[in-house]
């Protein structure tokens, strides 16, 4: 019991695809702490507000950065160093894959939302973990109290490579519903001024909540993948400030929208890896967010050559590596955030 709250992180990476059972606790100022699982954790406050929240981390496993945020603001909760205003959810998605350091152990989890992790006759632990944490989710927000509530999902993350944008928000899509201003100025002010919009539905965890659950969801890439100890906390400072704060606080610090300080990129192509044969048409250092115009050769899939369709076009998560049927390259082109159906 005790080495659940003194040291949730690490209890939760002693039971790396799960822990039957269910742990408790009160805090001093009325808090109530309730483990569903390993690297699952309601927070609930003593009076409750009209938000329900969750931050996740670590579906990608080598993504420290966001995981080392939530651990510390997970212990400052349970050490009350941290107030809490609202009803959260915290999910370590998938503790097996940090303990191997790796993305993911047998497959991507990133992958298996939407219900894809029951299609096809594979089973495997990641696919059952994802599962179940559709379950918590859905859980989660179902056993909110009654009325009309606000629903927000930020699944944490960082890139393998470079980037010219160094932090950027994936926006699931919205099957046509507006943006929300709110959210573009939450993400400014956890560092993040770059938007993708995505064009059609995933099977993202983001995409999940989004579309399953009406959340205000997005993938946020904060950094650069590295080692746990490696990374620059300063760097993510402001990131994790808003989410104390979004926490903590009725109401996050937020600026005035301003649309110039937005830059909002749209989906272009999103190129899945259809043969085994498949290389990208750049080097392994070419960083996100680097543009190649219109006829430039960006991959060749079984001998057939995919090109960017337009000048400018940025390409997003190059990696030839991923397993056949998905996404290799994702591409992006430049829209006036002015343009974008704000609400
Ligand atoms: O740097 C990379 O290639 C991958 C970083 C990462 O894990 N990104 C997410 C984005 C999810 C989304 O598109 O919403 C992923 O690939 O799962
Ligand atoms: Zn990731």
């Amino acid at each position: 019991m005790e080495t659940v709250f003194n040291d949730f992180l690490g209890w939760t990476r002693e039971h790396q695809w799960g822990y039957n059972g269910r742990f408790d606790k009160t805090l001093d100022n009325g808090t109530e702490l309730t483990v569903w699982d390993s690297g699952v954790l309601l927070v609930e406050p003593k009076s409750s507000s009209d938000k329900d929240i969750v931050i996740s981390c670590a579906v990608h496993g080598n993504e420290t950065a966001p995981i080392e945020i939530c651990r510390d603001i997970i212990q400052d909760i349970i050490e009350q160093r941290q107030p809490v205003q609202h009803r959260s959810l915290f999910l370590i998605a998938n503790p097996a894959s940090i303990n191997v350091g790796r993305r993911f152990v047998e497959e991507n989890m990133n992958r298996l939302f939407s219900g894809a992790h029951s299609r096809g006759e594979v089973i495997n632990p990641e696919r059952e973990r994802a599962a179940k944490i559709e379950q918590y989710v859905e859980r989660f927000f179902n056993e909110a109290p009654t009325g009309k509530r606000r629903r927000y999902h930020y699944d944490l993350h960082t890139a393998i490579r470079d980037s010219k944008r160094e932090k950027f928000a994936v926006y699931p899509y919205t099957h046509g519903k507006p943006y929300n201003k709110q959210q573009l100025q939450f993400l400014l002010a956890c560092g993040v001024d770059t938007v993708l919009l995505n064009q059609a539905p995933t099977t993202t965890f983001s995409y999940f909540s989004a579309h399953q659950f009406n959340a205000h969801a997005f993938t946020v890439e904060l950094g650069k993948v590295r080692p746990f100890g490696d990374n620059k906390r300063d760097d993510f400072a402001a990131a994790e400030n808003a989410f104390r704060q979004l926490i903590g606080q009725p109401e996050p610090d937020l600026e005035p929208f301003k649309p110039e300080q937005h830059y909002v990129f749209a989906e272009a192509q999103t190129i899945n890896r259809q043969n085994q044969n498949f290389e990208l048409n750049f080097d392994d250092n070419t960083a996100n967010f680097t543009a190649f115009d219109k006829g430039e050769v960006l991959a060749v899939d079984g001998g057939k050559e995919v090109r960017a369709i337009h000048d400018n076009e940025h390409i997003i998560f190059p990696n030839a590596k991923v397993a056949l049927g998905q996404r290799a390259l994702l591409t992006v082109v430049r829209v006036p955030t002015e343009s974008l159906e704000l609400v």
